[in-house]
């Protein structure tokens, strides 16, 4: 049977750990779907090309605030599908050439592995081995809800109207219409990309708002400011879906989680659109067989990304990004496959899997992550949110600056976007920020570096310039209007 020194299960922050300093090393790298994984082909950057055409096809239907006259002529899907996907499918065949190929030291099995024991692995094919040291970077999927009507097991299978991000960007041809189910990250993403591209879209959301789980201003701004651009159905859910060869048409009714919401009438949809939550690809991995921990649909792990049994590091076993994070968010992913990295490193140098002592590891940081919603508008939020901060007790200062009220926000003519800052009275630290508006994602930035640092709020408004007029002169109004207790 074949051995190898290590095994990485997943290609995508998982690829990044096998440098040149594993060249003395046997490894085995198993992917059983895209060469690099879920960011580089179906996640991340594919929707973030697509959104900045969006953005421009918005702009221009949009401009008369601006005393000129624009209009948004059309998408022509193919060239739009085949620029992103033309440069993201070399990519991933070259990520997959490369490893198996030019990498003499590396096998790579282009199939579902799973574990029969603590060290010792098959293939879906049926091909077997053993490894001394492995890593989980399998990440997640989509959560396929069960709604009565929709065959789940024909979802993104071809011909089949009912999609995730998996094989949405990739439709042949853009739909009339499209309903999205959802109201996260994805929902409000996509619902963007497409109707800016003239998709007449249907968003249906239980709760009573989108991005719920942010800070409540945002929750509430971004859904009214979501809702002036798109159709949303707040308090609403799926009764009946009926597939047909003409689309699909949806019964709905009301979620019961909004008191007295009316419920929308039947909708026929050429497309449904599941965003509606990702769930980490534990099963199917054999875990039991190693004995690994699984702690709230996750593989447990310590702040060494070690992979725990029975609530001890089980030797030699790390996991990182989707699978064992918290934080399903491709630069916590990335950060976590360094320390994995550095981690093996020292594991691989102490000797023997488990040798190395803690104080040789290095921990993961998961202080002041910071996300961002790639909608319109844009959202971006680091640290604590206003109902955290006042439920951990903490004397806190906010203040909330509105785009409007500073000079490049009367270039933008926004008229929703705000700046929102936390601190702590007295240490002066930042505790959270949440952004909305064009280009939170960029200006929050110097806000995640201050908390990053232990800048406090005051000298980060007074002790550095801010380009007059730019749009984080916003930021540092928002800085400035924080009372501290002296
Ligand atoms: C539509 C969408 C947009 C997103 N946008 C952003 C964004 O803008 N910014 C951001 O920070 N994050 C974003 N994310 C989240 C981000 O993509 C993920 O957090 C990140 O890709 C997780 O990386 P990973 O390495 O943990 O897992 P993945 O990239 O999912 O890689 C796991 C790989 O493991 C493979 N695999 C699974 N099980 C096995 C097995 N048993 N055997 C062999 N191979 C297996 C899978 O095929 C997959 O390729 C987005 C996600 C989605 C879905
Ligand atoms: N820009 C980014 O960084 C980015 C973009 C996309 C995704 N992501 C990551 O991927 C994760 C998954 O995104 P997402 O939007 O799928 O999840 P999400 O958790 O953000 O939102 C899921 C939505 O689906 C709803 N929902 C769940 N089950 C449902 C059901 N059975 N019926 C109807 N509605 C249901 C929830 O109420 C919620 O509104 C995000 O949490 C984020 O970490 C990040």
């Amino acid at each position: 049977m074949t051995h190898y020194d290590l095994l990485i299960i997943g290609t995508g922050s998982g690829n990044s750990i096998v440098d040149e300093r594993f060249d003395c090393l046997r490894v085995a790298i198993a992917e059983a779907g895209l060469f690099g994984g879920t960011c580089l082909n179906v996640g991340c950057i594919p929707t973030k090309m697509f959104v900045h055409t969006a953005d421009l096809a918005a702009a221009a239907a949009d401009s008369s605030a601006f005393g000129i006259r624009t209009s948004f002529g059309g998408a022509d899907w193919p060239a739009i599908r085949d620029r992103v996907f033309g440069r993201i499918d070399p990519i991933e065949a070259g990520g997959r050439e490369y490893r198996t190929n030019r990498q003499p030291n590396v096998t790579v099995y282009p199939e579902h592995v799973r574990f029969t024991g603590p060290k010792s692995f098959t293939t879906a094919s049926g091909t077997e081995f053993t490894a001394d040291r492995v890593v989980l970077a399998a990440g997640s999927r989509a959560q396929i809800p069960a709604l009565p009507g929709i065959d789940t097991d024909r979802v993104d299978t071809p011909g089949y109207p009912v999609m995730t991000n998996d094989t949405v960007m990739r439709m042949s041809a853009l739909p009339e219409t499209m309903t999205i189910v959802g109201g996260g990250f994805i929902a409000a993403e996509f619902a963007h990309v497409f109707s800016a591209l003239g998709v007449d879209v249907t968003v249906l959301v239980r709760g009573e708002g989108l991005l719920t789980a942010a800070d409540a201003t945002v929750t509430e701004r971004f859904t009214r400011a979501f809702s002036a651009h798109h159709r949303v159905h707040l308090g609403t859910q799926i009764r009946q879906a009926e597939v047909s060869a003409d689309g699909v048409r949806l019964q709905l009714e009301a979620s019961g989680r909004v008191p007295d919401s009316p419920v929308p009438d039947d909708i026929t949809t050429d497309v449904v659109l599941l965003a509606t939550g990702r769930v980490p690809n534990i099963d199917g991995l054999g875990l039991d067989a190693a004995g690994i921990d699984v702690v709230a649909g996750r593989v447990a792990v310590d702040d060494h990304q070690r992979v725990l049994s029975d609530g001890a590091p089980l030797p030699g076993v790390f996991a990182l990004g989707d699978i064992s994070s918290p934080h399903l968010l491709k630069h916590v992913a990335n950060h976590e496959a360094r320390i994995v990295q550095a981690n093996l490193l020292a594991d691989i140098a102490a000797g023997a899997p488990g040798a190395a002592p803690d104080s040789a590891l290095e921990t993961t940081n998961h202080r002041a992550v910071p996300a961002a919603v790639f909608s319109r508008p844009q959202v971006a939020s680091v640290g604590a949110t206003e109902d955290a901060v006042r439920a951990s007790g903490a004397e806190y200062t906010v203040k909330i600056q509105e785009y409007a009220d500073v000079a490049y926000g009367w270039a933008l003519e926004d008229t929703t976007g705000f700046v929102k800052i936390i601190a702590d009275r007295s240490t002066r630290q930042i505790l959270g920020a949440h952004l909305m508006g064009d280009e939170a994602s960029m200006i929050v930035q110097p806000l995640i570096q201050a908390m990053a640092f232990g800048l406090p709020a005051d000298r980060m408004a007074r002790e550095q310039y801010w380009i007059h007029p730019a749009l984080p002169e916003a930021v540092e109004n928002a800085l400035l209007g924080l009372e501290f207790t002296d």
